[in-house]
């Protein structure tokens, strides 16, 4: 079965919120890692011999542990091991990051050995945030500085008003939940309300009177809630749904 000979990334967005983490190295590489480790809510704690200016002043407002020593597996028991849920290999010693890849595999880590794609179980993509949203960039270690360029172009390409839209359509998608019951009727909003214009409202500031009607309007109803597909003919019709958020 050609499923079977795939060997591809699985990509998955992972919550690290108040996850302890471990981070091998502390240069430049290592600090960059700390950053987004950090972006993401987790823990962070670092062995390496020496920091780079910005992981000390870290380190000062407490936001990262750090320990100055050289990394050796045996200076570290299972159970102390035990709380870190992944593992960066970020030192310049190829040698050292496959013992800290062995050590971390041995214990069930995750781990991202920064100078071996092949031995790494997660690679970092190049990523482009607004918010909620979340646009990811991963050549699979072909070539980081492509991933990188294809970021940048997304991220020329969506603006900051993304950031709002999400959270906007998260918000509606609660409402839309608490208020239709119909499944399929649901979905088919969710659906078809990325087609208002709602972009275009955020960018010429009409978008908070806007939302404000929307909403009034979704409460009001009423709404098809009969049987999945069976939508009652004194209700707002499918195509009234499609324009609806215009004609608010
Ligand atoms: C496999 C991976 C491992 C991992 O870290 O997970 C890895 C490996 C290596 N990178 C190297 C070099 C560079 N990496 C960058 C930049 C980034 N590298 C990132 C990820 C990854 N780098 C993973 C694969 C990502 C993918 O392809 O999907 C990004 C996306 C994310 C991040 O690290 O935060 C971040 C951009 C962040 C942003 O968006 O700004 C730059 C550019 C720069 O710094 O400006 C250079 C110099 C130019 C160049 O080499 O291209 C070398 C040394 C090569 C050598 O010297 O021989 C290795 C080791 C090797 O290839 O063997
Ligand atoms: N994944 C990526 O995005 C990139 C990876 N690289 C790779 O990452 C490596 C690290 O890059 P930099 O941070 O620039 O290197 P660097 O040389 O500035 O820093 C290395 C750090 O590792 C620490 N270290 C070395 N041996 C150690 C040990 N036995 N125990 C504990 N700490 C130890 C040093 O004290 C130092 O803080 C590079 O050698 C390169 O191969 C380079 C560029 C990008």
């Amino acid at each position: 079965m050609e499923l079977l000979n795939m060997k591809y990334p699985y990509p998955i967005m992972v919550n690290l919120a108040g996850k302890q983490c471990l981070v091998i190295g502390g240069g430049p590489v290592a600090e960059r890692k700390v950053f987004s480790l950090l972006e993401a809510g987790a823990r962070v704690t670092m062995i390496s011999m020496e920091f780079t200016e910005r992981l000390a002043e870290l380190a000062n407002h407490s936001a990262v542990v750090l320990h100055r020593q050289t990394f050796h597996p045996s200076m570290m028991t299972s159970e102390e091991f035990m709380p870190f849920t992944l593992v960066v290999a970020a030192t310049n010693s190829a040698e050292v990051n496959a013992q800290v890849y062995e050590f971390a595999t041995v214990h069930g880590k995750l781990v991202n050995v920064v100078d071996q794609p092949e031995l790494s179980s997660y690679i970092q993509p190049s990523v482009v945030r607004r918010g909620k949203l979340v646009i990811a960039v991963s050549t699979g270690g072909a070539s980081p500085s492509a991933a990188r360029k294809i970021a940048r172009e997304l991220d020329n390409n969506y603006g900051e008003e993304y950031e709002i839209y999400l959270d906007f359509l998260s918000e509606v998608r609660h409402l839309v939940q608490s208020q239709i019951a119909d499944k399929q009727a649901r979905q088919r909003m969710f659906k078809e309300m990325l087609d208002w214009d709602v972009l275009e409202k955020i960018r010429d500031g009409s978008f908070d009177n806007w939302k404000d009607k929307l909403y009034l309007a979704i409460e009001r109803g009423p709404w098809p809630n009969g049987l999945a597909g069976q939508v009652d003919t004194d209700r707002p019709s499918w195509s009234t749904i499609t324009d609806f958020g215009q004609r608010v």
